[in-house]
């Protein structure tokens, strides 16, 4: 992606999502992060995390509550002027249809292609560009679907940052990766200075890469602020309903979770 490209600022205020004659699945969730702050949203199985997200980028109309970027909020504007600021990288592939990865990585122009004009020299420039940034040179021509799980997330991410998104949102981005390419990717994407809201089930992970951590419970928002004063073992022990234990083996080194079941579970 462009160098050039700067973070976002977000503002979501009171978002709640129902569907139609139910119960709400999320409410009252608020948080704001300024350009270039990177967001981690923890939970367990069922929380509301992917929901939150999707009202984040205009996959759902929360039924109460506001999202603003940078002060503007996104239902009073374009699909086209969100997606030229916003990218998103979900769970679900595109691996049932017949694309090479090079195709894929350029579907992440298409909010920048005037009408039905060919892709410009910057669209080309991006898109190999991005493939590079995920070490996908290599695999370009390759058909998407016959990529590893883990490949085909890179490739994601990779038609993500074509997009030139100043916020991009991750659902989970280090599915299907080895402890190598969830380490690489993380790094790569902190190095980006763009804004970043992702989801992760690893804790570690989300106390390294993130600014601040939300987590969620039940729909609701339990805590949320920066890692080190939100992942506390008593937080985490609550949300997940399992014994975490904060560990500290070394000044320089990071605290660690260790997990166990709590002793009246599993019987
Ligand atoms: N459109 C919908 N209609 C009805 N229920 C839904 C809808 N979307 C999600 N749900 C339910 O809302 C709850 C929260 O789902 P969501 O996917 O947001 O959780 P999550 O925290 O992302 O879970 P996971 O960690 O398992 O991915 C779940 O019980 C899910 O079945």
């Amino acid at each position: 992606m462009s160098c050039t490209t700067t973070g976002i600022g977000i503002d979501a205020r009171g978002i709640g999502w129902a569907a139609k004659g139910n119960r709400w699945l999320i409410e009252d969730i608020s948080f704001s992060l300024r350009p270039g702050e990177r967001l981690a949203i923890v939970g367990p199985n069922g929380a509301g995390k992917t929901t939150l997200l999707r009202c984040l980028y205009r996959g759902l109309k929360p039924r109460l509550g506001t999202v603003a970027l940078d002060g503007a909020d996104i239902w009073q504007m374009s699909a086209t002027e969100v997606a030229r600021c916003v990218a998103v990288v979900l769970q679900e592939s595109p691996a049932a249809f017949p694309f090479s990865v090079r195709d894929i990585v350029f579907m992440g122009r298409i909010p920048w292609r005037r009408g039905k004009a060919h892709w410009s020299q910057i669209d080309r420039e991006q898109t190999e560009h991005a493939l590079e940034h995920l070490g996908l040179t290599s695999l370009a021509q390759r058909r998407f679907a016959t990529l590893s799980g883990g490949e085909q997330q890179r490739v994601l991410v990779a038609r993500a940052l074509a997009q030139e998104p100043r916020l991009l949102i991750l659902d989970e981005p280090s599915n299907h990766l080895d402890i190598r390419h969830q380490l690489e990717i993380l790094d790569l994407l902190k190095g980006l200075g763009i804004t970043i809201i992702t989801t992760l089930h690893d804790l570690n992970l989300a106390a390294d890469f993130a600014t601040s951590v939300l987590i969620m419970h039940d729909g609701r928002m339990l805590a949320s602020g920066r890692p080190e004063a939100v992942l506390t073992s008593e937080m985490v022990s609550n949300a997940f309903g399992v014994t975490a234990q904060l560990s500290q083996p070394g000044s320089e080194a990071a605290s660690r979770f260790t997990f166990s079941l709590n002793s009246h579970s599993g019987d």
